[in-house]
């Protein structure tokens, strides 16, 4: 199977162009591929295909294999990809995903894609759609108990369900391995979630690292990032417009008051190409 390494500010998957061809079974596939030690290496694996509705379409998969809604730093690269590998000469493309029609701005650099704003569409705030179990909705600040702590959560889903936990300590000092398992798997969260823990250090700045549902920490997260960014202002921290610090680079998010959608804007990078040998009855 051929494939293209690529990363948003360090959230790598393995892509591959299935604009032709689809694979028999990608979530088998996506854990072989993740694994750093016996496949490729990367926090899944990402479809690229052709759509009726738009322009392409991206179907995502974690490295335990669970299919994604969405996937902001992949859909970046998704567009990358197109526009680099010549499937696309637009420079405003739509990908078709399981969270919606998605809409893109392409920045070209030396005629290659070098940053990509993303309309990721509006935030969803119905505890039964994100979904979670809740005491009232939106889900703003409320208590949830995991490893004999109580915390503080803010639910937002971006197509794919998110806890966003506010923290006043420096994240790189802060116990993700401990609690980010506790909140992947909490009961309350019927298809699990991604777990955001963050510190806001003014009303434009944020610095965060994260827990993805089906991939464990990763340098980044952009769905993740835009429900931070969502979270902030429904809790009175940060203006609509912010910048955010992960382990792996920045990532510049708006939530447009106008059209209430959340904007991200961010770099997509190509690593390398490769082809793998999968298992009999895979290819
Ligand atoms: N782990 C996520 C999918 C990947 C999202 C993330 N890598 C992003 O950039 O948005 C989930 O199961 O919802």
């Amino acid at each position: 199977m051929k494939f293209t390494k690529m990363h948003g500010i360090g959230n790598d998957y393995v892509y591959v162009d299935c604009t032709k061809k689809e694979l028999k079974d990608p979530a088998e596939i996506s854990k072989i591929v993740s694994d750093r030690h016996f496949g490729i290496g990367s926090d899944g694996l990402i479809l690229i295909g052709s759509s009726d509705r738009a322009d392409f379409r991206m179907n995502i998969y974690n490295a335990d294999g669970s299919q994604a809604e969405m996937c902001g730093n992949g859909i970046r690269c998704v567009a990358k990809y197109v526009y680099d590998y010549g499937l696309t000469d637009k420079d405003e493309i739509s990908v078709d995903t399981l969270a919606g029609i998605k809409y893109l701005k392409l920045t070209i650099e030396n005629g290659k894609v070098s940053k990509v704003r993303v309309n990721m569409g509006k935030p969803i705030l119905k505890a039964s759609e994100i979904p979670v179990k809740a005491e009232k909705e939106p889900v703003v600040a409320e208590a949830i108990e995991a490893g004999g702590r109580e915390w503080k959560m803010t639910c937002v889903s971006m197509g794919n369900p998110h806890a966003v936990i506010f923290i006043d300590t420096p994240v790189k000092e802060f116990p993700l391995e401990t609690y980010g398992p506790l909140f992947e798997s909490h009961e309350r969260f019927p298809k699990r979630t991604n777990t955001e823990f963050v510190r806001v250090l003014d009303r434009k700045t944020m610095e965060m690292r994260v827990w993805e549902r089906g991939s464990a920490e990763t340098l980044a997260c952009g769905t993740g990032t835009c429900a931070t960014a969502v979270a902030a202002v429904l809790n009175g921290l940060c203006d609509r417009s912010v910048l955010v610090h992960l382990l792996g680079g920045d990532l510049e998010i708006e939530w447009n008051e106008e059209d209430g959608c959340v904007y991200m804007t961010g770099p997509a990078t190509t690593v390398f190409d490769g082809e793998i040998t999968l298992p009999e009855g895979l290819e």
